[in-house]
């Protein structure tokens, strides 16, 4: 499997969604600026990678009326359109030979993202870093959030006009995931972890083996029967004093450091294929400090090195 590093250098298709309707703290639609404010596009040229900013993907604006509907799904119909379009934009990424950096905007983008990227690969391997489990549906979800049901929708879990974007469900296996930092989830979520037999590395893990055997453990599960690697990183992951801007913090998180070393390991085994960094949201940040971690971990997984 070639990845992003070692290969003649692969061109990267920067795809920005300004989406923030998959949440209620408004704001998050403004971390595609705030990355590419925080010097995104730069880092990776100093890289020698070859960018191409293909601006962001159009977000509807949700008419007040359909906010809520029966589905305990909010901003549906907006949050699909957004999605069908983003799906489109990354699968002509990788149909150019292009590397798909996704910017978000709130986490229910990573439906588009795997749309996109998953027919393509048709047995994608997912590294999913986050608090959260982000495996409710309309019925477990304490919140009708649909950024906390986007890796259950990939599995073709939930409603259909959510699991059939894109055109195909489902798009991954749950064999072929991981879940990363995982220190917050809902009743729902854990009987679906159980039940499909999902690989999660809770924060018990990460303190008792270190994160540099957790990148060992998760590699090897997901390099097994893959071909292709998505990472998904949710600043959230990461803990509130390193990464503030975000709008569901969870305490206990990972450090920018073992965050950082996470992406230097998955830069020295050149596996992934697409990434998307999601859930920055300047509004609640301090002085943009969460998007520049955030580019600051895009420049490791690309190979970055001080020396
Ligand atoms: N992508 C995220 N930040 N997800 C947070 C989800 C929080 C909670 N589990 C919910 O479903 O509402
Ligand atoms: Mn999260
Ligand atoms: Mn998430």
């Amino acid at each position: 499997m070639k990845g992003l590093v070692e290969q003649v250098k692969k061109k990267i298709s920067i795809i920005g969604v300004p989406m923030d309707l998959g949440q209620t703290r408004r704001g998050v639609d403004m971390g595609p600026s705030a990355m590419r404010y925080a010097g995104v596009v730069e880092r990776l040229e100093a890289l020698n990678f070859e960018v191409d900013d293909r601006g962001d993907v159009e977000i509807g604006r949700p008419n007040k009326l359909d906010v809520k509907n029966d589905k305990n799904l909010k901003d549906l119909n907006e949050v699909v359109k957004a999605n069908e379009i983003l799906a489109d934009a990354v699968s002509n990424a990788v149909e150019k030979g292009n590397f798909p950096l996704v910017l978000g905007g709130d986490h229910s983008i990573a439906i588009g993202t795997l749309a996109g990227v998953a027919n393509k690969y048709e047995n994608l391997g997912v590294i999913w870093f986050d608090a959260h489990g982000d495996l409710n549906t309309g019925d477990t979800s304490p919140s009708g959030n649909i950024h906390g049901m986007p890796l259950a929708v990939s599995l073709g879990i939930g409603d259909t006009s959510l699991t059939k974007i894109g055109g195909y469900a489902p798009k991954i296996k749950p064999e072929n995931i991981v879940i990363i930092g995982a220190r917050s989830l809902d009743d729902g979520e854990k009987e679906l972890i159980k039940e499909k037999g999902i690989k999660v590395f809770t924060m018990h893990e990460i303190d008792r083996l270190g994160m540099t055997n957790v990148m060992e453990e998760a590699i090897s599960h997901v390099s097994q029967k893959t071909d292709g690697i998505h990472l998904s990183l949710d600043l959230d992951a990461l803990d509130p004093i390193d990464a503030p801007g975000v709008g569901t913090p969870v305490i206990g998180g990972t450090t920018y450091r073992e965050t950082h070393l996470a992406m230097e390991i998955l830069a020295e085994r050149d596996l992934i294929t697409s990434a998307e960094f999601v859930e920055v949201n300047p509004i609640l940040d301090n002085k943009n400090s969460t998007a520049e971690a955030a580019v600051g971990l895009i420049g490791s997984l690309f190979g970055e090195k001080l020396l």
